[in-house]
């Protein structure tokens, strides 16, 4: 069907909510918008589907959420009455329409007698994927846009082992999805009905506390943290998300007492009023955190995005200023504490391992290569960490020490599947309680690991690039570099091309099949001075990412080459 005709059939649906009959209206007189909006289906992407709350097929909306949960409940149908009994745990965030979205879902799947447990209110994603494996379902969905601007939403699903679910059985969800004819046609059971045959359970509080206990897991040293509390003031923000559910019972159970809220972004609310975009990548969502540390004379501000599975962190200097950290110097700060503490008290055994994406920072796989434990590169997308804890545990080989994503994800304890802020939080707060204790700031403490193992620096930009028109764009962009095979970047000489597509390493020995990854559209270039570049179009948002990680001796010159690579990445994606 072609968008005219797609947008025909939405015009003429009696089933419309009014508020989209009115979007609807307004929007269809750009054709432009026709065009991308009711041109293809929306799609599976890094983290499931996310998109503009809009009317259309290529959207999120009552309609989208239905079909996809419609492929879900067929997902589970195949899997036979056991999958049915196990059923599927639901949460959603604080974004326009989730708690709505939430329930058609639940109501779809009850449709076909496939037992939902519903959050009764917002709650992280961690907790979502902690709930699939406390309950034992056979998978779990969010409704969520995580850091995405306010316009969007999206939907995260989860298989039974609480990671997002694989690409496998994503794909045979989605072509089940892709069978329905009428998207308006889906049948929803009513929500009394469900809750009376108990067919549908409200959960809440019972997980919170089974989560929250695990979540005393994650502190290494609770002791020290006990003994320093004094020493530590820490502003905490939850963007006016799911994070203000639960950090401060985390937070003093683990034994900080300082903990103090930013009010301004502790009031849940779906305008993130206070924030271009609710996503701790971006300075300016700290801009209020920074005003009452001054006021509080905090020493550390940390940031959970909406859904609290993204955590970010600002430090104070010594000079008294604030310094906003990268989701890799985070990670490196907490892998070097962890690797240091626990060869301290003698339980850091080889067969631990650091996992981490192809596009994050060289240097905690340095340190752990360093301390003499395992490291292991996956794909962008927080699933792929999830399935190598899976293989550690299946074949009993192998220690999970922690795996990280440059896009400010961490996990410690695999508890979560997913990346879990709480636990970042709750790590973060440990090693700046370390730092505190022997009176050095958090950043001092990183100067120091640069000292010891030279300078990572790591500058990640992305290029907007809306629209079907922006998707083909992309797609015809890494074609053309795939073709290409650079020889140069910013005059200094490649030397290796990873290109996850093809799957295939070239160097000057020559070409070589790249294994142990799923085809992905990725390309990394390796030069002669130790730098990294890849370039992606991301699988979350209309954008192409190009990566950058330098390693020089010092601070000055890291930073300067990075930016000069970057500019350099962006005259070429410009061509
Ligand atoms: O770079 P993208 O494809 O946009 O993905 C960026 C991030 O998006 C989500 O948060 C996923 O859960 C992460 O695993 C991923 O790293």
């Amino acid at each position: 069907m072609n968008a005219q005709d797609a947008l025909k059939q939405w015009q003429q649906a009696s089933v419309l909510p009014d508020y989209l009959s009115d979007q609807l209206n307004t929007l269809s007189q750009d054709k432009g918008w026709v065009e991308d909006a009711f041109g293809q289906d929306i799609n599976f992407g890094t983290a499931g589907m996310r998109g503009k709350l809009e009317p259309g097929t290529n959207r999120i909306n009552l309609f989208t959420i239905g079909k996809v949960t419609e492929g879900l409940a067929r997902l589970i149908d195949e899997n036979g009455d056991e999958a049915k009994k196990r059923g599927v745990a639901i949460s959603f965030d604080s974004r326009y329409h989730s708690r709505e979205f939430a329930e058609y879902a639940a109501r779809v799947l009850g449709a076909h007698k496939i037992k939902v447990y519903l959050f009764d209110d917002l709650r992280p994603t961690p907790e979502l994927s902690f709930a699939v494996r406390y309950l034992k379902t056979f998978a779990g969905i969010n409704i969520t846009a995580s850091h995405n601007a306010k316009q969007y939403n999206g939907y995260k699903v989860y298989g039974e082992d609480g990671a997002q679910m694989a690409p496998e059985n994503a794909d045979r969800l989605f072509a089940y999805a892709q069978k329905v004819t009428d998207i308006f046609g889906v049948e929803a059971a009513p929500v009394e009905e469900l809750r009376a045959s108990n067919t549908l359970q409200l959960i809440g509080e019972d997980v919170d506390e089974a989560y929250l206990a695990h979540l005393k897991e994650v502190t290494f040293d609770p002791e020290m943290v006990k003994n320093n509390a004094d020493k530590l003031k820490i502003i905490y923000t939850p963007l006016h998300g799911t994070g203000k559910m639960l950090y401060d019972r985390a937070f003093r159970q683990g034994g900080f007492d300082n903990v103090i809220p930013v009010p301004s972004q502790s009031i849940i609310d779906p305008e993130f009023p206070t924030t271009i975009k609710p996503n701790p990548e971006y300075r300016d969502v700290f801009e209020p955190g920074f005003k009452l540390a001054n006021e509080v004379d905090a020493n550390v501000i940390i940031a959970t995005d909406p859904d609290a599975d993204r955590m970010g962190a600002a430090v104070r200097k010594a000079d008294g200023n604030f310094q906003v950290l990268t989701g890799n110097q985070i990670a490196t700060l907490m892998a070097y504490y962890l690797l240091e503490h626990m060869k301290e008290n003698g339980t850091l055994t080889s067969d631990y391992e650091l996992v981490t994406s192809i596009v994050s920072s060289a240097l905690p796989f340095k340190i752990a290569k360093d301390f003499g434990i395992r490291t292991k590169h996956v794909l962008t997308g927080f699933k792929y960490i999830g399935e190598e804890v899976d293989r550690m545990n299946k074949e009993n080989d192998g220690k999970f020490l922690m795996g990280f994503e440059e896009s400010y994800g961490y996990l410690f304890k695999p508890f979560a599947r997913d990346k879990d802020a709480m636990q970042g939080a709750l790590m973060f707060g440990e090693v700046a309680s370390y730092y505190a204790s022997k009176g050095m700031t958090v950043f001092d403490g990183l100067q120091e690991i640069w000292q010891k193992y030279g300078v990572s620096y790591e500058i990640t930009r992305a290029i907007e690039m809306p629209g079907i028109g922006g998707q083909k764009k992309m797609a015809a962009l890494m074609e053309k570099l795939r073709n290409e095979h650079l020889d140069e970047i910013n005059g200094t000489k490649v030397v290796k091309i990873e290109d996850f597509e093809t799957q295939t390493s070239i160097d000057s020995n020559g070409e070589k099949e790249l294994t142990g990854f799923p085809v992905s559209n990725v390309l990394k270039y390796y030069l002669e001075d130790d730098t990294w570049v890849a370039l992606r179009p991301s699988g979350t948002e209309p954008v192409i990412k190009a990566y950058v990680g330098v390693n020089k001796p010092t601070v000055e010159e890291a930073k300067k080459a990075a930016e000069d690579y970057q500019d350099a990445l962006g005259k070429l994606l410009k061509n």
